[in-house]
């Protein structure tokens, strides 16, 4: 492989929240909150990992940044063994934000740029909907906007919907992890056929309501039975706050992903709901759940390559002023 040692490639990807409520496994949205790679061909392979979420994340060929991006070459038929990687996010680990999903995505598309983009986004999509297991986080990371998606095992479809400019998202991030593999042990192997017709119709009625921008629609079909219920024990106040958020200014509620994080839907034009936000945080309070609030968009852009037009940083510039 002819790849010069001094070509690199820096991306910058989106968080995402999976599930929306019904969705499960299929209804992602990008959000307003980022990580960004740096990825380029060297002698010796050398990390450099940025800010207080990067804490605990191996620095060496274990790396699954590293491990993603050799997956690319040798889909490819290339070689790169050895390569510098930068990293910084902003996006928390395992709180249910996709910080895993946008690791994978972010690697994904860094070495892919680094060897001509030769994989197309379509492969990317297969390729990391397989690593993670579900495309919805992934797809959302990729794409930006809200993505619909479904995986066969091999192959991952998806339609993007662009977010209504009225949507706002709120989430309540907990101050502990919940791992995405310990939140999925407690689901059960079946679910009864009401429940299955309960969530197929909610997830098919948010859908077209997101594609329609019926934000009025939204608080009667984000409700869940497959994986919510399950889950509430993991996550103290959470039932509460899913059946009484519409009470406090939201258009819906939901545990965003795996969870612990809970994501509140807003319609800006009502205001920025500071009532939504203090019962969301006194209600985790008087379950002995300390948390933190951050008042996101959907991102409508999916992970996107920064070194090239207009964004001419380094890296380190971009920590700092981003
Ligand atoms: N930048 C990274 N580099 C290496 N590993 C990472 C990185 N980001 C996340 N991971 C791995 O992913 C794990 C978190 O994945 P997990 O699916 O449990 O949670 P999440 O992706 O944050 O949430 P969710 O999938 O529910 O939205 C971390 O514990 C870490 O092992
Ligand atoms: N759809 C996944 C998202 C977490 O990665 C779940 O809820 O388990």
């Amino acid at each position: 492989m002819s790849c010069s040692q001094s070509n690199s490639v820096r991306v910058r990807i989106p968080a995402s929240t999976a599930n929306l409520g019904p969705g499960f496994d299929t209804l992602g949205m990008a959000l307003s909150l980022y990580a960004w790679i740096e990825m380029k061909a060297a002698d010796q392979t050398t990390f450099h990992l940025y800010g207080d979420e990067m804490k605990g994340i191996p620095v060496d060929k274990s790396n699954l940044i590293y491990q993603v991006a050799q997956s690319v070459f040798k889909e490819a038929g290339v070689a790169i063994p050895e390569l510098e990687i930068s990293m910084y996010s902003d996006i928390p680990l395992t709180r249910g934000l996709g910080s895993s999903a946008s690791a994978i995505v972010g690697a994904l598309v860094a070495a892919n740029e680094l060897i001509g983009a030769r994989l197309t986004s379509s492969k990317l999509f297969d390729m990391a909907t397989a690593l993670e297991k579900h495309p919805d986080n992934v797809g959302a990371s990729l794409f930006g906007g809200i993505i619909a998606a479904s995986w066969d095992g091999e192959h991952a479809d998806y339609i993007r919907i662009e977010p209504s400019s009225d949507l706002g998202v709120l989430v309540a991030i907990p101050d502990f992890q919940l791992s995405t593999s310990k939140a999925r042990d407690v689901l059960p192997e079946q679910v009864s056929l009401t429940d299955a017709v309960y969530n197929i119709s909610r997830s098919s009625l948010l859908t077209a309501a997101f594609a329609a921008g019926r934000l009025d629609l939204i608080s009667a079909a984000m409700r869940d039975r497959i994986h919510q219920p399950y889950r509430a024990s993991l996550i103290p106040g959470m039932s509460r706050i899913l059946n009484e958020a519409s009470d406090h200014g939201a258009l819906g509620a939901a545990l965003s992903g795996a969870g612990p994080t809970l994501l509140a839907l807003i319609d800006k034009r009502a205001g920025m709901g500071q009532e939504l936000e203090e019962f969301l945080l006194r209600t985790l309070n008087e379950h002995g759940i300390t948390a933190k609030t951050l008042w996101l968009e959907p991102s409508r852009e999916g992970v996107i390559r920064m070194d090239k037009g207009t964004d001419q940083r380094s890296f380190l510039d971009i920590i700092k002023g981003d």
